[in-house]
C-alpha cells in the first residue's frame, strides 16, 4: 500500500512510534476530548469567547470553594442512593441507560413529572424519583434478569415504572424499553449479569470502561459521522456520565477507583452547552442562535443537529477544558476536574431554572443520546 492510500493517522502514530515518542502500552484514550477539538477548529456556527471564558472559570472557581464542590455533592442529592455497595452500582447504572431526553414542548405544569416523598420532579430527576419508587414497591427495576423478562417487563409495566402525575408520558418509553432489553442480554452475555464485572474489565481505568460501554452496548455507542472527517465522532455521552456517576458517589474508592478519572470530559448534552451560552462562553450564528430560541424540535441525526450538536456540544466540551486548563494555571493543585465544572454548571443551570433566570433556550431534539 502506497503512503498516498494509507491511513495519515496511522501513519502519525508510525511515525511517533519511531520516533519513540509513542508508549503504545499507554492508557487507553476515549478519542472525545481530540474529536470535540477537531470539530470546534473546523465550525463556523459556534464559537467561543476567551475572555469571556477566562472570567467564567474564576467565577466557577470560587463557586466551588464557596460551596466545598466535591464528589460528597453526589450522594447528598435527596434521591440519589446513599449506599456504598453493588445494588447502588445496579441503580446508577439502570439510571444512566435511561438518562436521556426530559424535556418537553408543554408548559412547566403540563410537563412529564413524577410525584415522590410528597415531591413533584420533573427532568433528570423525574427519572431518579421513579427508579426509587419503583424499587420501594418491590419492582426489581435495576435487576437485568427482570429487564430481559418479556412477562414482566414489558411497555405496560414500564409505564407504571415512570407514571406521570400529568397528561403527559415519560418521552421515548419504548426506547428506553429496548436499551434495558440490550442491556440485559449484554450483561448476561458478558458480564455476568451485572455491570460491576464491567468494571473491573477495565481494570481501574475510567478511559477503558467508557470504552468497553461503547464497544459492547449499542444504546451507549454516541457517536457521528462529522463532515470531512473519516473517523466518527465520539461524543459518548451517557457512558461517560455513567463512569463520573460512578466516580463522583463512591468518591473515588472502591468502584468508583479510576486512576485515569481526569480523562472524562464534559457530558455532551443539552444542559451544560446552555449555561455555557448563558455565561457568555460560547457564542452562536445568528441562524443557529433563531433555530435555538424558536424552542422548535430539531431532528436527531438531521443537518441541523449535526450542525447544532456536533459544534455546539464539541465547543462545549472544548470550552469545559479550557476552564479547567485556566482553574488549573490559576490554581496549581487545585482540585477540579471537567467532571466536577460539569456537574457543577448542571447544578446551576437547574437552580437558574428553578428561579425563572433561564434565559437562553436549550435546543430540542428527540434522542437517545442525551
Ligand atoms: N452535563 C450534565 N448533564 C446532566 C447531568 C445530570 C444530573 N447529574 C447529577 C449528578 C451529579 C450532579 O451534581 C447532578 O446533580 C443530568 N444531565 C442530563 O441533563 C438532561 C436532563 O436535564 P433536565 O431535563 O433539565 O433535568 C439529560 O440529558 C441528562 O442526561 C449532569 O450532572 N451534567
Amino acid at each position: 500500500m502506497s503512503d498516498s492510500e494509507a491511513d495519515p493517522e496511522l501513519l502519525d502514530l508510525l511515525r511517533q512510534h519511531l520516533q519513540g515518542k509513542l508508549n503504545l502500552d499507554e492508557e487507553p484514550e476515549t478519542g472525545v476530548l481530540g474529536g470535540a477539538e477537531y470539530v470546534y477548529d473546523n465550525s463556523i456556527d459556534v464559537a467561543l469567547d476567551m475572555r469571556a471564558t477566562k472570567n467564567a472559570a474564576a467565577f466557577i472557581y470560587d463557586q466551588m470553594q464557596r460551596k466545598q464542590y466535591s464528589t460528597e455533592k453526589w450522594a447528598e442529592h435527596e434521591l440519589h442512593p446513599k449506599t456504598k455497595d453493588e445494588s447502588t452500582v445496579a441503580f446508577i447504572f439502570t439510571m444512566d441507560l435511561l438518562n436521556f431526553s426530559f424535556w418537553s414542548l408543554r408548559s412547566e405544569d403540563e410537563r412529564f413529572a413524577v410525584s415522590y416523598r410528597d415531591k413533584t420532579w420533573t427532568g433528570y430527576w423525574s427519572l431518579v424519583a421513579s427508579l426509587q419508587r419503583a424499587l420501594e414497591e418491590d419492582i426489581p427495576i435495576t435487576d437485568p434478569h427482570f429487564w430481559q423478562n418479556e412477562e414482566e417487563c414489558n411497555l405496560e409495566s414500564l409505564r407504571h415504572v415512570f407514571r406521570s402525575c400529568t397528561d403527559e408520558e415519560i418521552p421515548l418509553l419504548e426506547d428506553r424499553l429496548t436499551c434495558l432489553r440490550e442491556a440485559g442480554r449484554v450483561l448476561y452475555e458478558k458480564y455476568d449479569c451485572s455491570f460491576t464485572s464491567c468494571i473491573e474489565a477495565a481494570n481501574g481505568s475510567a478511559a477503558a470502561l467508557v470504552n468497553l460501554l461503547a464497544q459492547d452496548f449499542s444504546c451507549f455507542r454516541d457517536e457521528f459521522q462529522f463532515e470531512g472527517r473519516r473517523k466518527p465522532i465520539r461524543f459518548l455521552k451517557r457512558a461517560q456520565i455513567l463512569v463520573a456517576d460512578i466516580w463522583g458517589c463512591f468518591n473515588g474508592e472502591s468502584y468508583g477507583a479510576f486512576r485515569d478519572i481526569d480523562k472524562i470530559t464534559m457530558f455532551a448534552d443539552y444542559r451544560v452547552p446552555q449555561i455555557l451560552a448563558t455565561l457568555g462562553c460560547i457564542g452562536y450564528s445568528p441562524p443557529l442562535h433563531a433555530l435555538i430560541s424558536r424552542k422548535e424540535t430539531i431532528e436527531s441525526g438531521s443537518k441541523y443537529e449535526m450542525q447544532l450538536r456536533g459544534p455546539n456540544v464539541a465547543c462545549s466540551i472544548w470550552c469545559v477544558e479550557l476552564i479547567r486548563r485556566e482553574i488549573e494555571r490559576n490554581h496549581p493543585g487545585a482540585k477540579v476536574n471537567a467532571i466536577l465544572i460539569d456537574f457543577f454548571l448542571y447544578d446551576t443551570m437547574k437552580l437558574m431554572e428553578a428561579e425563572g433566570k433561564e434565559t437562553m433556550p436549550h435546543h430540542r431534539t428527540r434522542s437517545i443520546w442525551y
